[in-house]
């Protein structure tokens, strides 16, 4: 089954467009887990398994992962969620940009090292830096566009000579010329609801990743106003951080839950208002 597919079932199977996001800091796990050396892994598959009943699907952070040398763990969380959940689809955030052969092998650790059914890519280095994930066919491909920071700015907002955003170019070259088999998604900041709208304007019922509620602060209403399908789909949503550490104490993973399940009933509500 194809990325698109995948995920076009989960939001309707799970009603819901929130993507819990994966980012393991050990610092901040609850002290039961202290010590542990497989606490990264049980931090995550017990997030997984608190959160599921409420999530399109699930989106692990790479760095929080690769900077620990916790790969393996990475790749045991991504076994667990495909035997476990295996309607809820895995988006591998890496955002990796690079030569073609380069970027076959980071294709590759997405894909089959993971088993990720769709990994975020960056743009800067061009069509032919993609193409490696793009040959992949039913995996999905997930390109920055306006991404959720600040910074984001300096150079997505720069006017091409026509006077067009280069995120609304790097929008329009994805939706024309790379989506060849139709499995491209884009990210847009939940932090940015205007640019949110410009960019569905422009892509028809293309799904967005749309990451920046919770900590970040984006506007649930506002973001689901501009990025919603007519159909009231086309959007991962994704939180992290407030959902993975709403306790470190007795009950995190009830915590974790609860705020998983009010934050899908906030994107549901935003969809009916
Ligand atoms: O534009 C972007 C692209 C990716 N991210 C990633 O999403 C999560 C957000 O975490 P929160 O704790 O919900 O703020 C994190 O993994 C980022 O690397 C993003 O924030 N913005």
């Amino acid at each position: 089954m194809t990325f698109i597919d995948k995920l076009n079932r989960a939001w309707a199977a799970q009603d819901s467009l929130l993507m819990v996001g994966l980012d393991p800091d050990p610092r901040r796990f609850p002290k039961e887990l202290e010590g542990r050396p497989d606490a990264i892994t049980e931090f995550c598959l017990r997030i997984v398994e608190a959160t599921a009943p409420y999530v399109c699907g699930f989106k692990p952070q790479i760095a929080y992962f690769s900077a620990l040398g916790a790969e393996d763990q990475l790749q045991d969380i991504c076994r667990a969620i495909r035997e476990r959940h295996p309607d809820l689809p895995i988006v591998l955030d890496a955002k990796r940009g690079d030569i073609g052969s380069t970027a076959e092998q980071y294709a590759r650790e997405a894909f089959e090292r993971y088993g990720a059914d769709a990994v975020t890519v960056n743009p800067y280095m061009g069509r032919d830096s993609v193409q490696p994930y793009i040959d992949y066919g039913e995996r999905g491909v997930i390109i920055l566009c306006r991404t959720s920071n600040a910074g984001g700015a300096d150079l997505q907002d720069m006017r091409l000579a026509n006077g067009t955003p280069l995120y609304l170019h790097v929008a329009d070259q994805v939706a024309r010329v790379w989506n060849t088999n139709g499995q491209c998604a884009l990210v847009v900041g939940a932090t940015f609801p205007e640019e949110i709208a410009q960019v569905r304007r422009r892509v028809g019922d293309m799904p967005l990743l749309v990451p920046g509620i919770g900590v970040q602060g984006g506007d649930i209403q506002a973001t689901v106003q501009a990025g919603r399908t007519p159909e009231g789909r086309g959007m991962m949503i994704n939180s992290s951080r407030a959902i993975l550490y709403a306790s470190a104490g007795e009950g995190w993973e009830q915590a974790a839950a609860k705020t998983a399940r009010a934050t899908r009933s906030a994107i549901r509500a935003a969809l009916q208002g």
